[in-house]
């Protein structure tokens, strides 16, 4: 990434606002996977992306699936009987007797021609029908898979460089889904059309076909082309789509419209949004000329075909070589295989535009399946008597330094343990090595002597409550935000007692449904709870998963001193059958704590209790009389 440059400073005007930075991934990833791809393998990738989608389409609904594709059949056996019948209707039609007799004798061929019309509409209506049916379904399955995917991951991949730009890329194929099946079903439609029509007209003319083939292909080329180029727009657009998604959420999201107003950042967020929009817009009209010369050029060749095609026909009928009735159906079916071709071809365009942010979602998602845990199969079980690091380090991809730096550490039941440190120290990156959210690159974590590089990771983390220091305000019921990870209640008295112990009791009972009250204040009926509330709910979410190992990074932050000290007393309480890790800056709260352990630069610099650290002259003493200091 690169900061825009200031202009030079004039003392008497403020200074223009900055220009949003530029974003230049020059990793892996940032290169557009269809760079240095030749056209025929990117051709070779069509069938596989289809094929992906096909089974999709098939897992959402057989049933639907096989109706979509006995319909195609029955339009393309439709539309090559009404083009056979209508060469014989042209026969009579072209005669020289009366017209009476000439309308008499073509009547069969005309009811054939008006019965396989109806049959075509009645098909091509239950073929919508079937896509109706099969596309919401296609839609949320990838849609779906793709939330859990990233949901899956190890923490780890999130910091990995492009993780979130591949994962930008994917939700453009999701949105794709929703047209494939829709662009599959153009083009197989099509495709059978003109073999029917082709077949038709081969068996009349086959000098015909080629000239046709020639008169349609290079339009279909410069589809191809364009869609080309459209999707490198898009893969380069890719850095300013996401931190943009990123920018409107931040904006127009209410939790942070106090800080937007009152701060006054609403000028210069709307000039951002509008900055790197237009950024977006600027790449996708520089390609304007490059397509436009694709299209004229690829159109120019068509045209020429195409003429050449017409002049063949009239050629034909001039010297007498082909009947006038069979011209007649020529010019027909002509017709009809260049209007199924364009559309064949149109199709496959589109289909192949598709396939391109399809193989992107694929691609993702076997990126997040080879990310997800594979650390072993050994089992946690409880209750959690030790857990230790040995010479632990972890560094997080791309830091020069590690956050945790060769730290060794035992953690015992019964313990209450304080994690203080100035900021960046390593604190929160300890908790998640405990936790076994990140396993540590050298040295060891274990819990009860299983190493958690090796343990099945669902055997650890049911043992865990975590509070972290950015906790989510999921907009569930009250309930919900209490038994979210482990929702088993048959009554609601854990959840009451959970709520209780946090002080929560008289807020819950005088939300408008208690417990069953929406707690999202943007929604109808929604209701909203103060900062410090929304803490002591998620410190009841941990307490009520009674857990063997409770983690809580600065758990009081937002709280009053009333609810603070209510939280503490209940950690005191709880803390003779679990580990309790408390990370916390207010060095006054680690007086409850067993033992604090003082981390600096990632190593643990000295631990012991509060007052032995109080009285010593080390880094704890500096920063408690830095806290007093007023
Ligand atoms: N997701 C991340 N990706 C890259 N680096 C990170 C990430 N999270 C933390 N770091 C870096 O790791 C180091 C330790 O961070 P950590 O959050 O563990 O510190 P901390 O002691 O909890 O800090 P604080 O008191 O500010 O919460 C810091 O240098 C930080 O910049």
């Amino acid at each position: 990434m690169t900061a825009g440059t200031l202009p030079a400073q004039d003392p008497g005007t403020p200074p223009p606002p900055p220009p949003p930075a530029e974003f230049v991934f020059n990793g892996h990833y940032g290169r557009n996977p269809l760079g240095g791809v030749s056209f025929r393998a990117m051709c070779a990738r069509l069938p596989s992306v289809l094929g992906r989608t096909a089974r999709m389409a098939w897992q959402v609904d057989r049933r639907a699936v096989v109706l979509l594709l006995s319909c195609q059949f029955a339009m393309g056996a439709g539309s090559a009987v009404q083009l056979s019948a209508t060469a014989k209707a042209m026969r009579p039609l072209v005669g020289a007797a009366p017209v009476a007799d000439r309308l008499h004798a073509a009547l069969p061929a005309l009811i054939v021609i008006a019965a396989a019309a109806a049959a075509v509409r009645t098909a091509s209506a239950l073929a919508t029908y079937a896509d109706g049916r099969i596309t919401p379904g296609l839609t949320t399955r990838a849609d779906v898979a793709l939330v859990e995917a990233v949901c899956r991951v190890e923490a780890t991949a999130y910091s990995e460089e492009g993780f979130s730009d591949r994962h930008e890329a994917a939700e453009m194929g999701v949105v794709r889904t929703q047209t494939m099946v829709q662009d599959a079903r153009t083009f197989t439609a099509a495709l059978i059309r003109m073999a029917a029509a082709a077949g038709v007209l081969t068996v009349l003319k086959p000098l015909m076909l080629p000239l046709l083939l020639l008169a349609v292909l290079p339009s279909g080329l410069g589809a191809v082309l364009a869609a080309r180029v459209d999707y490198a727009t898009h893969y380069a657009n890719i850095g300013d789509r996401n931190v943009r998604g990123m920018m409107r959420w931040w904006s127009t999201e209410p939790r942070y419209s106090d800080e937007v107003r009152a701060n006054g950042m609403t000028d210069y967020l709307v000039y951002w949004y509008g900055a790197v929009s237009q950024r977006i817009d600027r790449r996708t009209l520089a390609t304007a000329p490059h397509k436009l010369r694709i299209t004229v050029g690829t159109s120019a060749l068509g045209g020429f075909f195409l003429l050449v095609t017409w002049v063949a026909l009239g050629w034909l009928a001039l010297s007498g070589r082909v009947e006038l009735a069979l011209v007649a159906t020529a010019v027909v079916a002509v017709q009809a295989v260049l209007g199924a071709l364009s559309q064949v071809v149109a199709a496959a365009a589109a289909l192949f535009h598709s396939s391109l942010y399809l193989a992107d979602m694929s691609s993702f998602l076997d990126l997040a399946a080879a990310r997800a845990p594979a650390r072993g199969d050994r089992v946690v079980t409880g209750p959690v008597e030790e857990i230790r690091l040995d010479d632990a380090v972890f560094r997080y991809p791309g830091k020069e330094t590690p956050a945790v730096d060769h730290l060794s550490l035992t953690l015992r039941r019964g313990e209450i343990v304080a994690i203080v440190g100035e900021n960046g120290s390593g604190k929160s990156t300890l908790s998640r090595l405990i936790t076994g959210i990140y396993l540590a690159d050298k040295g060891h974590v274990s819990w009860n002597g299983t190493d958690l590089a090796e343990a099945d990771p669902h055997s650890v983390w049911p043992r865990c409550g975590l509070v972290p220091q950015i906790f989510a305000q999921w907009p569930l019921r009250a309930r919900e935000n209490v038994t979210l990870g482990r929702p088993r209640t048959y009554d609601d008295q854990a959840v009451w007692e959970a709520v209780e112990a946090v002080g929560m009791r008289e807020t819950v009972e005088s939300l408008p449904g208690q417990l069953d009250t929406l707690l999202a204040r943007e929604l109808f009926g929604g209701s909203e709870l103060s900062g410090g509330q929304w803490q002591r709910l998620a410190c009841s979410r941990a307490l009520y998963r009674k857990p063997d190992l409770l983690i809580l990074d600065e758990p009081t932050s937002q709280m009053d001193p009333r609810g603070e000290h209510q939280i503490f007393e209940r950690l005191k309480a709880v803390a003779a059958d679990r580990i309790t890790l408390v990370v916390t800056h207010q060095l006054e709260n680690t007086k409850i704590a067993d033992r604090v352990v003082v981390m600096d630069h990632g190593r643990i610099s000295e631990q012991g209790t509060y007052d032995e650290l109080a009285a010593g002259n080390g880094l704890f003493a500096e920063l408690l009389a830095l806290s007093k200091d007023r």
